[in-house]
């Protein structure tokens, strides 16, 4: 069963369309990447997924039905626009917050002592929300949205305002409701951490769905079809001259990029660098999401 299946949903505001008959699904325990630009649409198909606003057109199923009040308990929502009780202790609010999503409050307090241990948060659980630092209370918003241990998670920018080691941290647990069989949508502008994170992507871009798929079929389909090698010793670098069927090379520092002519074999060229010179790398080079982000942008205004 999917958990999530938007059906040619189509949204819009006074005459404007937002989103465009779009359809994807996303399958239970994986990190499911929503990008685009801003002003895309991802906001609106995130509260169109919540039930905040309804769809024009098209069917939205989640846990394989129309959203329910109950199941809406089963979600976790970090907002893009934060807000948090700023006068309220860390720990009471916490608590609080689970047992608005239903959670007794015996476990809302071992799941709030128990987070805030996992992000290093513990020594701040008797201060309020104001006295903690912009990142710190950024890592609590996240805490809040996962408190009351949701099945389906949808965070909208969880990296923003976090130092790199605090991303690590959030990814690092982001990473460990997906083994926990949770499922998570991710919505964000961090090419580097979707690309880390993400199973699959949706990407839009002025309403419409633009990419979709596994990250690794789509950094393969938009591969340049080069591939990188390094050798041993610099000096080896000359036999790349000596190999026929290589239409151009580029030199990377250490590595070359080269690109074979369209009709040779990989295997056949491994075997013929591998004959002549001592080969410590030798792999395809794929592009990353973010250049695949700003190709297909770029190729989109040309249209
Ligand atoms: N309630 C609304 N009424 C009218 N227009 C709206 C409304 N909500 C969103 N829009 C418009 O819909 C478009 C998509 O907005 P949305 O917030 O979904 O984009 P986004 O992809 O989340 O952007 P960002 O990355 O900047 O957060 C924008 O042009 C926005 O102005």
């Amino acid at each position: 069963m999917h958990t999530i299946e938007f059906e040619s949903v189509s949204k819009s505001f006074s005459e404007k369309t937002i989103l465009e008959d779009i359809s994807f699904s996303v399958k239970q325990g994986e990190i499911f990447g929503l990008l685009g630009p801003n002003g895309a649409g991802k906001t609106t198909l995130i509260r169109l997924l919540l039930d905040i606003i309804r769809p024009d057109s098209g069917e939205i199923l989640v846990f394989g039905d129309f959203l329910s009040p109950a199941a809406k308990n089963r979600i976790g929502y970090l907002p893009e626009e934060r807000g948090l009780y700023k006068k309220t202790r860390l720990l009471d609010m916490l608590v609080y917050l689970a047992q608005l999503k239903g959670v007794p409050e015996k476990q809302a307090h071992l799941n709030a002592e128990s987070l805030l241990k996992s992000l290093e948060l513990e020594q701040y659980k008797n201060k309020k929300v104001e006295e903690l630092s912009k990142g710190m209370q950024q890592k609590i918003q996240f805490l809040s949205a996962i408190i009351h241990e949701p099945e389906l998670l949808i965070l909208d920018e969880p990296f923003s305002g976090l130092d790199p080691v605090n991303t690590k941290t959030v990814m690092a647990k982001i990473l460990g409701l997906r083994a926990a069989g949770k499922t998570i949508i991710l919505s964000t502008h961090m090419m580097e951490q979707a690309q880390t994170l993400c199973d699959r992507i949706l990407m839009l871009n002025k309403g419409k769905r633009v990419l979709y798929g596994s990250v690794d079929d789509i950094r393969r389909e938009h591969g340049k079809n080069s591939l990188i090698v390094e050798f041993a010793e610099k000096g080896d670098l000359n036999t790349i001259r000596e190999i026929s069927g290589i239409k151009k090379v580029i030199e990377h520092g250490k590595s070359v990029e080269i690109f074979p002519e369209d009709e040779i074999s990989v295997q056949i060229l491994l075997e013929e660098l591998v004959q002549k010179a001592n080969l410590i790398r030798f792999e395809k080079k794929l592009p990353s999401l973010n250049e695949i982000f700003i190709q297909t942008l770029e190729s989109a205004s040309n249209e």
